[in-house]
This record gives structure tokens, C-alpha cells and sequence, in this order.
């Protein structure tokens, strides 16, 4: 499956064409888009790449869209009602929603036969804590006007965080990572366990980091001031948006590489843009260390960040305290390219890791739209069945024995919905320093290893804590004692909580885009209590029939108690994915 990437920025488009299987087939950037009268302008461009890419097959078109509002937290494809909702934040987004449109018509015209699907920079930033969202202006007035936070640049942060992970070997929800994205338009994010947390980019892209053209934050009462000398809506959007940050500062464009050209044949003014851009670049990274309770990782992308070893190292100053020891000639050396997509610039006794990544956007789109098409196929239904699981246990043959006599077997009450997998007769008391639970079904066949899952609520009965754990993963969890009517056991480790999953046969998990151990969001709705499980653990093995497995805890939360749809809606780290749903049904209630 081809899929055609347009990442239409604010002065540039950036294009790709990438195979079912990542490989760039090609890509190219058309820049300085429609600056003046006779030049390029977006549509045009978009005709160009339509041209270029005329002689290969495209089966789906990903567009990047800067502004997607409330509304559009994952991908989708592209309708009326989309095209509407961008249009809707044009305001929002004067330099990218209108190109970003333009883009679109133009393409839909020249592949009208393919899916187009909009990726937008807002959606990874969409689940930030309402702390992060909010501004602290009269609380109706922000209501009335839809005034909040958003965040942008979030396909690159998401990637960039992705891929520090993967360096550092470990899983991006254990880490507390800030992203700075330095290009044309520039903003950080704390990654906080794999989710933006909080993004410098607000409303709209203005605020945060000093940019190439526009100012980043400023007191608002400038604007009052500025308002009260003459200035209207068009002369201030102009003034902040097209002619502040480093162009404003340095009187020189917007081009860093020429501003430090001429700092370092002492142009003051450019000096000065270069040090006001590092010192609010610093200033980010410790709010948001602080912000997270922690850093980890600091991680450079964008077109200054994987470039400028200059702008990386200033902005590291002064930031030993917080761990982080710069390796100069690692920085200076540093050089990311589309195959080897980072590298690290502290030192070993860095407490905190500086990487350099390069950023794939184009990937990442190409990635999601193909994800959303392949699993919107209308010929494939998307119901999840859900099963609640009561408690219950497994047992280990010398168990068995021990609780039920030693020439005792399993007795099938009823087999279970995955394959091979029945409820035995036999129960058993748990039995806990607070109090027992009595008559707990065994589940058969036997294992090589105990395993009692029980709720939390049980949990607190008991009097014990289980921690949350995948099936299998028994090694240091909590002991319990079993008793059963020809003895008891004391087994010093085995009681968990079990993680909520699905299980897929190979076939589900192509048909919905998922792989083995990725994690997704279940939104169950239509209960009356509608929720959203996070944290959902995908499980792939040929032996498995599709089905959600959740506790009694889980079920009741979510008044999981009657024909309920449970939709698939988000993808971790490098996959995002909304899937049409039909009704899953509670199919199987053990106990
Ligand atoms: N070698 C370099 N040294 C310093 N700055 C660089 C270098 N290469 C690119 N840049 C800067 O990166 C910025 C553009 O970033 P980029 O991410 O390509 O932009 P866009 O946001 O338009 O995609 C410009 O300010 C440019 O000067
Ligand atoms: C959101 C934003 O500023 O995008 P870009 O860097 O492409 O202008
Ligand atoms: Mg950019």
C-alpha cells in the first residue's frame, strides 16, 4: 500500500511517498511558499508533487493538518464535516489551516479515487490534564469563545519521544521526556509516560518558544498597548506572526544560519536573537522538568534542533543542576540523517540524556493513514467481544494435588471462549490476613506456574496488594494461601491483578492495524457510565479467539452489564488509529 504524505508547514510543503512496508520510494520539500507576488504558492506545489508522483500507484493520501480543534483527537478521513471543522479553525491557525485546505482540494482533485486522511499536529496533545488546557481568563468568556490550550507539532514530538525511547532501551511510559521542536515554527512538550502533558504551543501556534517569524510568548497587555497606538487585528497578526522571532530580533530573515553568520561577525541584533531564543528555550526545559517532577531525556528535533550544535549547546547551559553534563565534541559532531535518526550529546555521567533526533513526520503519517484505511475496510467488522473475568485461578499440577488429593483432576464445568480453555468444577477458598473469599472457580488445563487473579476490591477484602500484571508474569507478586478440601497451600508469590487485554489471532490484529504488545484506549459507550480503558495490552498468538478481557472492578465502572460497543481508539507511541465499531457483547461472564 502506497501512501502519499503532504506535510503542508506554514512556508513549506514536504512530501513523501512510503510503501506498506516504511520505504521511501521519494520525498522532497518545496519552501518559501507564496511570500510574494509571481512565487510559488501551496497549491501550486501540490500540483508539482501531484505531477512528480504521477507515474507510481497511491493507494491513500495522509495530509497533514495543523489545527484540528476539540474535535479531532486521532486521525480520519477526510469529508465534508472535516473539511468544515478545518475551515472552522483557519483563525485559529492563519499560516497553516487555509494552505493545509488548499493542499487538500488540489489533491482530492488529481486522486479523487483514493481515501485522503487528515493527521493532525493537535490530536497527541488532545488528552493534556485541563490544568495544561486552561488559561486563567475569566472562566465563561473562555467557554463562550472555545478559548483554551491545544498544543501543536504534536505527529513530530510523539516520534521524536518514540525514538528517544527506542535509543535509551527503554519503555516510553517509564519516562519523562522534554521534546523542543526547533524549525520554522518552534515548541516544546513534556512527555510525561508517553503522553504530552504540556505543550509551549497554546490557542493557537503564537505562544511558547521564540520562532523564525513569529514572537512566541509576550505579556498580552503589549498587545492592549499596542492596540491603544493604532494597531488593529491584521497589523498585530501581521506584526506577530510574520515579522517577530528571529526575523523581528535580527532584522535578517528568518534563516538561523545566517543570523549566526553575522553574531559571529558581531551583528548585536542577531547576537541578541540568538540568545533570547536559548534562554527561553532553557527556561522550558526546566518548567517542565519541574512540571513532570523529573526529566529523563531532553530531546532536540526540527530543523535548528538537529542542525545548530551553536543553539543546542547554549540552551544547555546552566543546566547541571538538573543532571544534564553536555559533551561538546559529541554535540559538535552530531549529525542525524533519514537512516541514522539520532545521537546522543551528553556524556556518560549525564544524569539526564540530551539525544538528537531527526524527525519523520512524513512516517509517522504515512504510518497512521495507512493504519486507518487498512482498518476501516467496511467488508471487516470491528466488534470487540468482551468478556468480564471473575476471579479465579490456575494452577500447577503439585497444586492441584495439594488442595484437591493427589489422584484428583480437573473436572470441565464448561469450556471458555478461547480455544482450549475450560471452568473446572473445582473451587478453592483464598484465604488473607484481613479476611477469605470463598468458593474461587479453578480454570483449567493445568499450568507450570500459580496464578490467582482477583480484583482490586478483592484486594481490599483480603487485605493484600497484587500488583497489576500480564498473564504470566508472576516473578516477585503477592503470596497467598489457597485452601481446598484436601489441604491448604501457601504459595509465596502468584496473586495479581490482571492487565486488561485483547486477545487477537494474527488475522484480527492485521484486519485493526495492531500488533503483538502494542497498547490501545477502549472507549465503551452506550452504558450510561461511558469510559475510555487506557492502557489496554494487545495479545497476538494463533491460538486466540478476538475478544477484551476486563475484571469485575472494570465491568461494573463502566456498567458493563448489557449489549455494549466497545471501540478501539488509540494506538500507542507511533500508531493512532479510530476503527468504526459495531456492538461488542459481554460474551462470557466467568463464575
Ligand atoms: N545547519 C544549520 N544550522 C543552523 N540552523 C539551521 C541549519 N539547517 C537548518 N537550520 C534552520 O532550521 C530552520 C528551519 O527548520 P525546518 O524544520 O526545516 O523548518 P519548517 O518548520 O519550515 O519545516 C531554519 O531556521 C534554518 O535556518
Ligand atoms: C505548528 C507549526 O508551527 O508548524 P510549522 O513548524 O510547520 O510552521
Ligand atoms: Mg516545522
Amino acid at each position: 500500500m502506497n501512501t502519499l504524505v503532504i506535510n503542508c508547514g506554514s512556508s513549506s510543503i514536504k512530501y513523501a511517498l512510503i510503501d506498506g512496508s516504511d520505504k521511501l520510494l521519494l520525498s522532497g520539500k518545496h519552501e518559501r511558499l507564496g511570500e510574494s507576488q509571481g512565487e510559488q504558492t501551496h497549491e501550486s506545489a501540490v500540483g508539482q508533487i501531484l505531477q512528480e508522483i504521477s507515474g507510481y500507484p497511491v493507494d491513500v493520501v495522509g495530509h497533514r493538518v495543523v489545527h484540528g480543534g476539540s474535535k479531532h483527537a486521532a486521525p480520519c478521513l477526510i469529508d465534508e464535516q472535516v473539511l468544515a471543522d478545518i475551515e472552522r479553525h483557519v483563525p485559529d491557525a492563519p499560516m497553516h489551516n487555509p494552505y493545509s485546505l488548499a493542499a487538500i482540494h488540489a489533491a482530492q482533485t488529481a486522486l479523487p479515487g483514493v481515501p485522503h486522511v487528515a493527521l493532525f499536529d493537535t490530536a497527541f496533545h488532545a488528552r493534556m490534564p485541563r490544568r495544561s488546557t486552561t488559561y486563567a481568563i475569566d472562566y465563561e468568556v473562555a467557554l463562550k469563545h472555545g478559548i483554551r490550550r491545544y498544543g501543536f507539532h504534536g505527529i513530530s514530538h510523539e516520534y521524536a519521544a518514540g525514538i528517544a525511547a527506542q535509543f535509551l532501551q527503554r519503555p516510553l511510559n517509564e519516562l519523562r521526556i522534554v521534546t523542543l521542536h526547533l524549525g520554522n515554527g518552534a515548541s516544546a512538550c513534556a512527555v510525561e509516560f508517553g503522553r504530552s502533558a504540556e505543550t509551549s504551543m497554546g490557542h493557537t501556534p503564537l505562544e511558547g518558544l521564540v520562532m523564525g517569524t513569529r514572537s512566541g510568548d509576550v505579556d498580552a497587555g503589549v498587545l492592549l498597548t499596542l492596540l491603544r497606538q493604532g494597531y488593529d487585528v491584521a497589523s498585530l497578526d501581521d506584526l506577530l506572526n510574520r515579522k517577530s522571532g528571529l526575523a523581528g530580533l535580527s532584522g535578517l530573515g528568518n534563516d538561523l544560519r545566517e543570523i549566526e553568520i553575522a553574531a559571529a561577525d558581531g551583528n548585536e541584533r542577531c547576537r541578541l536573537a540568538i540568545n533570547v531564543f536559548a534562554h527561553r528555550a532553557r527556561k522550558y526545559i526546566g518548567a517542565y522538568a519541574a512540571a513532570m517532577g523529573g526529566v529523563d531525556a531532553i530531546v532536540f528535533t526540527g530543523g535548528i534542533g538537529e542542525n545548530s550544535a551553536s543553539m543546542r549547546g547554549r540552551i544547555l547551559q546552566r543546566l547541571e543542576f538538573l543532571g544534564v553534563v553536555l559533551d561538546e565534541d559529541r554535540n559538535r559532531d552530531a549529525s542525524v540523517q533519514k537512516d541514522n535518526d539520532y545521537a546522543l550529546i551528553t556524556t556518560p555521567r549525564s544524569r539526564v540524556e540530551a539525544i538528537v533526533v531527526k524527525t519523520n513526520e512524513e512516517l509517522m503519517i504515512a504510518r497512521q493513514a495507512r493504519r486507518l484505511v487498512s482498518a476501516s475496510r467496511p467488508s471487516a467488522s470491528m466488534d470487540i467481544p468482551i468478556a468480564v473475568s471473575g476471579r479465579h485461578c490456575h494452577l500447577t499440577r503439585e497444586t492441584f494435588a495439594a488442595l484437591f488429593g493427589a489422584d484428583a483432576t480437573p473436572t470441565i464445568a464448561k469450556p471458555l471462549s478461547q480455544p482450549g480453555q475450560f471452568a473446572c468444577e473445582e473451587r478453592v477458598n483464598l484465604i488473607g490476613p484481613h479476611d477469605r473469599i470463598e468458593r474461587v472457580r479453578v480454570l483449567g488445563p493445568l499450568r507450570s506456574v500459580n496464578q490467582v487473579e482477583i480484583s482490586r476490591t478483592d484486594e481490599f477484602r483480603l487485605g493484600i496488594d497484587a500488583p497489576v500484571r500480564d498473564s504470566g508474569n508472576v516473578q516477585g507478586s503477592a503470596p497467598i494461601t489457597l485452601e481446598g478440601p484436601a489441604g491448604s497451600v501457601t504459595l509465596a508469590e502468584g496473586l495479581i491483578c490482571a492487565r486488561r487485554h485483547i486477545h487477537m489471532h494474527p488475522d484480527d490484529a492485521e484486519r485493526f492495524g495492531l500488533s503483538d504488545k502494542d497498547e490501545v484506549a477502549v472507549a465503551i459507550v452506550g452504558g450510561g457510565r461511558d469510559l475510555v480503558f487506557g492502557d489496554v495490552l494487545i495479545r497476538v498468538k494463533d491460538s486466540y479467539a478476538l475478544e477484551m478481557h476486563i475484571d469485575t472492578d472494570e465491568a461494573n465502572a463502566a456498567e458493563l452489564n448489557r449489549q455494549q460497543v466497545g471501540e478501539l481508539s488509540d494506538v500507542d507511541v507511533d500508531q493512532y488509529v479510530v476503527v468504526t465499531t459495531g456492538a461488542a457483547s459481554l460474551v462470557s461472564k466467568l463464575e
